[in-house]
């Protein structure tokens, strides 16, 4: 699908297609629909940014809040979003030793404790070790850095999202 196939969509259509870029946050796509027609991915990836940053910090701990745990026991439950677990799977996350899972859940407990949402990382972007040494030092940072920097890789894992969708003749500049 090219950009002008998406701007031709109805809102159910755009909704069903896009609703997950941004973790069960289909509301954020809903909300953007009416900001058509889109010059380019790169414009509707830009307005999804902006709906985000304009969101009170209740808001984007909201969006934060609404993604899974990585290498939690949903990856192997199968009730995690088709996304995600792809995602997850391809940073290795679903093949931990049995080391590596409890440090990792051990982590995000910390974690959750410490700043009341979940780590949240574009696992596309990363590897395991990469994640495990990330998640262990970001539980140092203070709360709104950490909420900032959360909400940065939420931008990375909807642009990725959005370029698996859309067809795209511009270079991948991420
Ligand atoms: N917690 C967390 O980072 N989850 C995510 N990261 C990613 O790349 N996909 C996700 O669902």
């Amino acid at each position: 699908m090219d950009i002008s196939a998406v701007n031709a969509l109805p809102y159910e259509d755009f909704v069903n297609i896009f609703g997950n870029v941004v973790e069960k946050c289909p509301i954020i796509t809903a909300a953007v629909w009416s900001m058509r027609p889109f010059a380019s991915l790169s414009a509707l990836e830009a307005a999804i940014s902006e709906f985000i940053d304009a969101l009170p910090e209740s808001g984007k701990e909201g969006i934060l809040r609404c993604h899974p745990d990585l290498a939690s026991r949903d990856l192997h439950g199968g009730t995690l979003t088709r996304e995600s677990r792809e995602e997850q799977a391809r940073a290795g996350l679903d093949a931990l030793s049995s080391a590596e899972a409890s440090r990792m859940a051990q982590l995000n407990v910390e974690y959750k404790e410490r700043f009341k949402f979940p780590f949240v990382i574009c696992a596309r972007m990363n590897d395991k070790a990469n994640i495990l040494r990330q998640l262990s030092e970001r539980c140092g940072n203070e709360r709104a850095a950490e909420r900032a920097r959360g909400i940065e890789e939420v931008k990375k894992i909807c642009r990725l999202r959005l370029q698996g969708l859309v067809l795209t003749d511009a270079p991948n500049k991420l």
